[in-house]
């Protein structure tokens, strides 16, 4: 059997379940992830970060760092190369908070259906970036009746099909839905993916959403538009200079919130298992504790539903994106420093959130439309 070394593994405070999945491999040390320097880092052998703290050569250089994990999804803060010329293992956790991430989409748009009064099935929902989140949000969509269009240039690349240039999507989806990683350069870099010259293309009453990276959209050129276009409805989860926001683009969202999309604690714990896994096949261990031995059962342990619609109601008690639209509206005029600090304390003390899929979900109409059963929401259990 491989004895388990003394590792000194250093990690962002805001990581939750580090304990019961990291304190069997030696010592470890918390600190604030935004302000972590390679002080922190001089006798640890693994860093754990979330998207808040660049892991790149001024981080590292000259630390015994073996193994780097980022407990996210979205890796643009890591320098990735740099990692691999040095040799340093790594690990992010594709797909943690993926479903999360959907079921903001999934409520902005059932709240913006209920108040705006217009039926999704009339609506046509453009996807850009169709990962995990882009491709889990197109089957619930589907499952709903609603129609879809994709925009994905690698995946087309590959395989070809129905997909549509980002140019076709501006002008034929009513709904159109970010969901790519921050990319700076190459053949298919987002960064500015939307921008003053294709903003101002967006159709009549459009509803743009962006829960993938703020610099994703110019959030200058978005602002100026947004105020000549009054009939465009926006929802913002990321921000271009998080954590400092620009609070006249804030004002124009009709939901605004401090990238908590993929917030569930279902979510967060996923991705620092994903971790312990990653470090014990690094350490050719073997994983002895399960995602279900460190994620809590739900206070809500089941809800009973007829159809879709009902899930208006209960989202309010698994997930109100106007929760933290309220919340976020409280600081965002605030003075920059604050600003910046609130942003983070939002994030830091962020209510207990749980995803659908952990919940036991009665169905009560079991007719073959039902679009709940469509959804996949009728077999209850946590998935990792
Ligand atoms: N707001 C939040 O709380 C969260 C945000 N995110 C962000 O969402 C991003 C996407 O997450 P996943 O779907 O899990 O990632 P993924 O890696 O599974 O999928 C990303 C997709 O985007 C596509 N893509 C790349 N460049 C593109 C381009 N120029 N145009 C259109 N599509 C392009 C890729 O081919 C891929 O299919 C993450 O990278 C992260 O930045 C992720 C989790 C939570
Ligand atoms: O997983 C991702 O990618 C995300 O965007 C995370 O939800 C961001 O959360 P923090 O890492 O900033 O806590």
């Amino acid at each position: 059997m491989t004895a388990v070394p003394h590792l000194t593994i250093v990690a962002d405070e805001n990581i939750p379940a580090l304990a019961p999945l990291f304190q069997r491999f030696g010592t470890l040390r918390t600190c604030a992830g935004r302000s972590m320097r390679a002080e922190d880092l001089k006798d640890a052998d693994v860093v754990l970060v979330r998207s808040v703290t660049r892991v790149n050569q001024a981080l590292l250089a000259g630390t015994p760092v073996r193994f780097v994990g980022t407990a996210t999804i979205g890796t643009d803060h890591i320098d990735q190369d740099w990692l691999r010329q040095q040799g340093i293992g790594f690990s992010s956790a594709p797909g943690c908070n993926a479903d999360s991430v959907v079921e903001y989409v999934l409520s902005s748009l059932l709240q913006l259906a209920f108040e705006q009064r217009f039926n999704l099935l009339d609506k046509v929902v453009g996807i850009v970036g169709v990962g995990n989140v882009g491709g889990r949000l197109q089957q619930r969509l589907q499952a709903l009746g609603i129609r879809v269009c994709l925009c994905d240039p690698p995946r087309q690349a590959v395989e070809g099909g129905d997909f549509l240039s980002l140019d076709q999507m501006l002008v034929e989806v009513d709904i159109l839905a970010l969901h790519t990683p921050l990319i700076q350069s190459g053949e298919w870099p987002t960064y500015h993916l939307l921008n003053a010259e294709n903003l101002p293309r967006l159709k009549q009453n459009a509803i743009l959403l962006n829960a993938g990276r703020g610099p994703v959209i110019d959030n200058t050129a978005l602002l100026e538009v947004s105020l000549a276009r009054p009939d465009l409805t926006l929802v913002m989860d990321v921000w271009e200079h998080e954590p400092a926001v620009c609070a006249r683009l804030a004002e124009r969202c009709a939901i605004a919130t401090p990238h908590i999309a993929g917030y569930s604690l279902d979510g967060k714990i996923r991705g620092t298992w994903m971790l312990y896994r990653a470090l014990c096949e690094q350490l050719g261990l073997p994983v002895e504790t399960e995602l279900k031995d460190v994620l809590p059962a739900s206070s809500v342990r089941s809800l009973t539903l007829t159809d879709a619609e009902d899930l208006l109601t209960p989202a309010r008690l698994v997930y109100d994106p106007y929760r933290d639209d309220r919340a976020f509206r409280k600081i965002v005029h605030l003075p920059e420093a604050e600003q910046r600090q609130a942003f983070d304390r939002l994030r830091r003390e962020y209510p207990e959130r749980r995803e659908y899929c952990t919940l036991q979900l009665a169905i009560e109409d079991d007719t073959p439309g039902n679009h709940l059963r469509a959804m996949g929401f009728a077999t209850a259990g946590v998935n990792s």
